[in-house]
């Protein structure tokens, strides 16, 4: 990289706008969408679409809700040629969708384009020339006047042509390329030029789109452009001011908003972003953005991964991760405290109520993808995620404090192996720390008695794989089990819930005792259909990992002292 970039990049002078409105509006409504997927979107394509594929979009489109659909540039390639006279012929463009097709302004183009176009109910040309003074100068060679002589002409072609064919319903368009880095006044002047060719009525409305070619400012300053042509058009009240933004900036969504607001009608783009270099600007992520806001956008991304796949599969491109409202990891939390705010969140949320969950912009399920995906546990999570998951997928919820413990021990594992742990990756772990301690004690049966004025608890018991029967007194089986251990166990806390799916056992039972020999309270869990077995398993699994924790000598004095 240069040390001076100012040698070699002048920055965009802005524009003199200083009683600009747009800043103070609000997006109420959606604009008119037009996808040219099939167009820009298809041109950028390592390998264009073939007539198949082209289709497989139409309907995506179609069903996405699209009204006016930019399906090819016709005079450029026989399979955009052949598939507008397959959707033509094979009457596939449903009454209230308009196709739209692309032609430079030069007389062989636009007449091989009207030729593809024959037989349609409705169509809208899309005529263009490049208008800055760089094309102008290095590309075409003309001055202003002999640029505006350009699109004039290519203007009238296409009124004689289209009055030729009056069985069509046809509206035309035109766009400024380049528009961008092109003087405002002169903007302005070739716009009305071929307005004033077209003369457009409110009946057939005349469509001037303004591209960001390239994108070049900030987007304030495209708004400042937009708003500019918004207030110097002529025949304003009859045409629709669209836009057509492309990324190169990374700013397109924005750009395209604030020239909403700026005064336009209508938004051309790609499905995802597709298109020229960095791309169209993205219809998903604009109409969702609107949703958002509680708008509904009038495109439905009910299934959008469906949506996504489809684009994946026709364009050979792959979809970012973390691409807005689509990516796979857009409804995906790692990190602890996202987890932790997501899991309260959704808890507290009441269904026909705003949407409030952290960190969640949008629920997932609008756009038909689950929680399944909401939270991931990997080394930089906490105790919430991990919950989450067991709960969602195990119907395990564990009491706070065994959360905590257990967070540890995932984190451990984690540290060892440094990789995502799915949910059957923490119940495998949850089963191995807590369900299989079964050492040194491991639970045989049990006889309970509470018909007697001491009731008692008789196990028999293996300690280190020879068979002992121990017996105790107390006020319930717990109490009396910890008793007939003679471990001087204390029960800190108790809880027992029903296990409906993800293991045969109905009954889930969690301790957590402390004892004098123990520096901190350890937990255990037990599973069973009988839920005194499973709380007198869960102890045993408390007593095994607090007896882990002691160095071999201790724990064999403790043992030799309880049983000898
Ligand atoms: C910003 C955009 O996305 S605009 C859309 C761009 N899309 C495409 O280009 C994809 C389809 N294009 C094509 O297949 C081809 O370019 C074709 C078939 C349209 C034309 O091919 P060719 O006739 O070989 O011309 P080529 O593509 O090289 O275009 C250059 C010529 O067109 C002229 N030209 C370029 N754009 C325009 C325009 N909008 N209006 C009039 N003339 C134009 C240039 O001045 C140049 O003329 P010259 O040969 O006299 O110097
Ligand atoms: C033809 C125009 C609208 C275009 O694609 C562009 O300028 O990016």
């Amino acid at each position: 990289m240069l040390r001076q970039p100012e040698t070699k990049y002048r920055p965009v002078v802005p524009v003199a706008l200083p009683d600009r409105t747009w800043p103070n509006q609000v997006i109420t409504h959606p604009p008119i969408w037009l996808s040219t997927d099939l167009r820009d979107g298809n041109q950028a394509l390592i390998e264009p679409m073939s007539v198949e594929r082209k289709l497989r979009i139409f309907e995506l489109l179609v069903a996405i809700g699209f009204k006016e659909i930019e399906v090819a540039f016709p005079a450029a390639s026989q399979t955009d040629f052949e598939f507008v006279r397959k959707l033509i012929e094979e009457e596939r463009i449903p009454e209230d969708v308009t196709i739209q097709v692309l032609t430079q302004a030069r007389e062989d183009l636009i007449r091989r384009t009207f030729e593809a176009l024959q037989g349609a109910a409705r169509a809208i040309v899309h005529v263009y020339n490049a208008t800055s003074p760089l094309f102008r100068r290095v590309v075409f060679q003309r001055e202003r006047q002999r640029t505006i002589e350009l699109a004039v002409t290519a203007a009238r072609l296409m009124r004689s042509l289209a009055a030729a064919h009056p069985e069509t319903e046809w509206r035309f368009q035109y766009s400024p390329e380049t528009f961008t880095a092109t003087e405002l006044d002169f903007a302005r002047d070739i716009c009305n030029a071929v307005l004033t060719v077209w003369q457009p009525t409110l009946e057939r409305k005349a469509i001037i789109n303004l591209p960001a070619t390239v994108e070049v400012a900030t987007p304030n300053i495209f708004a400042d452009q937009v708003e500019w042509m918004h207030r110097h058009l002529a025949y304003r009240e009859q045409v629709v001011l669209s836009v057509h933004n492309h990324n190169d900036r990374g700013s397109g969504i924005g750009a395209a908003e604030l020239a909403q607001m700026a005064g336009a009608d209508r938004v051309e783009g790609c499905l995802f972003g597709n298109g020229e270099r960095t791309g169209n600007v993205d219809l998903v992520t604009l109409a969702l953005n609107l949703y958002t806001q509680g708008i509904h956008p009038g495109l439905d991304f009910s299934r959008i991964n469906e949506v996504a796949r489809t684009v994946e599969e026709c364009t050979q491109l792959p979809i970012h991760p973390r691409h807005p409202y689509v990516g796979d990891l857009v409804f995906t939390a790692f990190s602890g405290s996202h987890q932790d705010a997501i899991r309260k969140g959704l808890a507290a949320q009441q269904p026909g109520t705003p949407w409030e969950v952290p960190y969640l912009p949008l629920d997932p399920t609008d756009v038909g993808r689950t929680y399944e995906s909401v939270v991931r546990v990997n080394s930089q999570s906490g105790k919430g995620g991990i919950a989450f998951l067991l709960e969602q997928d195990y119907q395990l919820s564990l009491p706070r404090r065994l959360q905590i413990e257990f967070s540890r021990v995932v984190q451990q594992a984690m540290d060892e192996q440094g990789r995502e742990m799915t949910s059957a990756d923490l119940w495998q772990l949850f089963e191995q720390e807590y369900l299989q301690a079964t050492a040194p004690f491991k639970y045989v049966l049990h006889h309970w008695r509470d018909d007697v004025v001491q009731p008692s608890m008789m196990a028999a018991v293996e300690l280190e794989d020879s068979p002992i029967t121990i017996e105790g007194n107390g006020n319930g089986p717990i109490d009396a089990f910890v008793h007939a251990l003679n471990l001087g166990v204390r029960v800190h806390h108790y809880e027992e819930r029903s296990l409906s799916q993800g293991s045969e056992a109905d009954a889930i039972a969690c301790v957590e005792i402390a004892t004098d020999w123990l520096t901190s309270p350890v937990h255990g869990v037990g599973i069973h259909s009988s839920i005194v077995t499973a709380s007198l398993l869960a102890v045993l699994s408390a007593v095994n990992r607090g007896l882990g924790r002691l160095p071999s000598e201790q724990r064999q004095q403790l043992l030799a002292q309880a049983y000898s």
